[in-house]
């Protein structure tokens, strides 16, 4: 059997090699799920590199969500492979980790970001707390620097240090929405699921928590993978983008690449039905 690697191969190996000089943080390989028959998402392949902002965009039933709740292991795909090199041990296949490895991976190197606050916080337990709790869930014990260390979160995330002691509830949804990111961040993890990170809130609001995301991936080199239905979000955060329809991915490039130049005809739909608006 010959091992000959086409012209092409050869060509894209050396390219991705010279473009990210890394080894892939998250490798997914044939990811495949459905629903009793129903396609969910199908065969998905891509390598996700450090500081890295993937995004996956789609209309309604497109796949986006089912493929992000199999990545971030709360769901189980039906097949396919899901390696993440791991600060703690190496090359994992996610997958074959067990249950209390797999959460102690989500506490430590992944965050999620859900598009419902509601979802990702403790709606009764205070602002400091959500945020302080994340921190004692890995190991953090002395009260006072778990406390400064919440109100600069607060801060960062541009919560006055006076609403430390407030519960979520008494938030507005932007601000809740903020809370939700400083809680997920505050003990640094290295690749952020977003589901709708910006969807339900005003377009000023959106606008403000873009910036606010944006400058804190890049500050703190994040590897982040964002579902979105909204081309802006990406425009302004994603690196790369997946196009979905279908449950498969039928274009993917350079976000500004896909944008300004789609090569498919339901992304050329879908980037003229926004300039429409
Ligand atoms: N729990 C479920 N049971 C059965 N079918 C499901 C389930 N979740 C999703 N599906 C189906 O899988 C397909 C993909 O859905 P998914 O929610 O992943 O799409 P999406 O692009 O995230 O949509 P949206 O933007 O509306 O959230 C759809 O046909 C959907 O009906």
């Amino acid at each position: 059997m010959s091992t000959a690697r086409s012209f092409d191969e050869v060509g894209q190996e050396v390219s991705e090699k010279s473009w990210h000089r890394a080894k892939p943080l998250l490798s997914v390989r044939g990811v495949a799920k459905s629903y009793d028959g129903r396609v969910g998402c199908a065969d998905v392949s891509f390598d996700l590199y450090p500081g890295e902002v993937m995004g996956i965009v789609g209309e309604s039933g497109s796949g986006k969500s089912t493929l992000l709740n199999c990545l971030a292991g709360h769901l189980t795909p039906d097949r396919g492979e899901i390696l993440f090199d791991s600060r703690a041990g190496g090359l994992r296949d996610t997958q074959a980790m067990s249950e209390p490895e797999r959460r102690m991976l989500a506490r430590t190197e992944w965050a999620f970001v859900h598009q419902n606050p509601r979802d990702g916080l403790r709606m009764g337990v205070s602002a400091g707390g959500n945020v302080g709790e994340r921190l004692m869930a890995v190991g953090a014990r002395h009260y006072g620097r778990i406390r400064a260390s919440a109100i600069d979160w607060l801060d960062r995330v541009e919560i006055a240090a006076d609403r430390v002691d407030d519960r979520p509830s008494a938030f507005s949804g932007g601000m809740q929405q903020r809370l939700q990111i400083a809680r997920n961040l505050v003990t640094g993890p290295r690749l952020v699921f977003m589901d709708e990170p910006t969807g339900g809130l005003d377009v000023s609001v959106q606008a403000r928590l873009l910036d606010l995301v944006r400058g804190l991936v890049r500050e703190m080199g994040l590897s982040a993978i964002v579902v979105t239905h909204d081309l802006a979000v990406v425009r302004l955060l994603a690196d790369r983008l997946m196009v979905m329809k279908s449950g498969q991915v039928i274009e993917a490039g350079l976000t500004d690449q896909v944008l300004d130049d789609p090569q498919h005809a339901y992304t050329q739909l879908l980037v003229s039905s926004v300039l429409q608006v």
